[in-house]
């Protein structure tokens, strides 16, 4: 979904009934810690003053935050910086869950399908609601200006494009008692589904097959 249509709100049902979650939003803080190799790299690349020395050498978020949601040729620098750490470190995460037993896991990411990675995800799920209702629910909760709020919307994917490749479509234009309700039907679909499984032999022949093959190859 775009910034602030529900996503959250969404995997706290998931989150409720057992399912793991892998936040994409959560791990991109992880990965800019002071000290991390992507932090000295955006330390590089934007300059002392995106960072707080006073408060450890934090990255000073609404500054950078302000300045890449923009501008276009920023937010491409600081993507290319950090999406491959915030990659790795969800492909971590999966690989941890899949020896849990978890029948599916929720990837909670806002850049899904800006990223292409929609056609490795079993069921995707878009959350959307109205222009004006995300822009209000915006700028209530993070207490940012229209005009921020706006250009944030506007640095992703239009929502309708969005909804268009989804496989799950949820209305939030509703009250969250009413989001919960939809997405406790996802679960229950979800339950029934044998997706999963066969997702798992397909996961399982690439890891253990391909690997054995390939040793077998090399020693002949
Ligand atoms: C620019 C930063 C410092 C602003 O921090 P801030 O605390 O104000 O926002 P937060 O990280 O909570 O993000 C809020 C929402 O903004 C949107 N958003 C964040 N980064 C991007 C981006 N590069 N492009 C488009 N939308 C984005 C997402 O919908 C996200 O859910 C931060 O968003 C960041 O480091 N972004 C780059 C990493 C990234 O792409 N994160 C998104 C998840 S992969
Ligand atoms: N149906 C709703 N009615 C009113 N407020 C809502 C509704 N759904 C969500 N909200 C509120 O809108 C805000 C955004 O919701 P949420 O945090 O779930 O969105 P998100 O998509 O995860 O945001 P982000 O893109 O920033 O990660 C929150 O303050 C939430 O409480």
């Amino acid at each position: 979904g775009g910034v602030a249509t529900g996503k959250s709100t969404v995997s706290s049902v998931f989150r409720a009934h057992g399912v793991p979650i892998i936040d994409a939003d959560q791990i991109a803080r992880q990965v800019v810690i002071p000290g991390t190799s992507t932090y000295k790299k955006l330390r590089k690349e934007f300059g002392d003053e995106y960072f707080d020395d006073e408060q450890g050498g934090v990255l000073r978020r609404d500054k950078l935050g302000k300045l890449i949601f923009n501008n276009p040729e920023k937010r491409k620098a600081l993507n290319g910086i950090t999406h491959p750490a915030i990659r790795w470190e969800m492909f971590k995460q999966f690989l941890t869950l899949l020896f849990t037993g978890t029948k599916y896991i929720v990837f909670d990411t806002p850049l899904l399908f800006e990223s292409g990675y929609d056609k490795w995800i079993g069921t995707t799920i878009v959350v959307w609601c109205d222009f004006e209702k995300e822009v209000e629910r915006m700028m209530k909760r993070d207490n940012i200006p229209r005009a921020d709020a706006e250009s944030r919307i506007h640095a992703q994917m239009d929502i309708e494009e969005k909804k268009k490749r989804a496989k799950i479509v949820l209305d939030n234009n509703g009250n969250i008692d009413e989001l919960r309700e939809k997405v406790k039907e996802v679960i229950i679909q979800m339950e029934k589904s044998w997706k999963p499984y066969i997702y798992r032999v397909i996961f399982g022949l690439i890891l253990g097959v391909v690997p054995y093959y390939a040793l077998k190859y090399i020693r002949s």
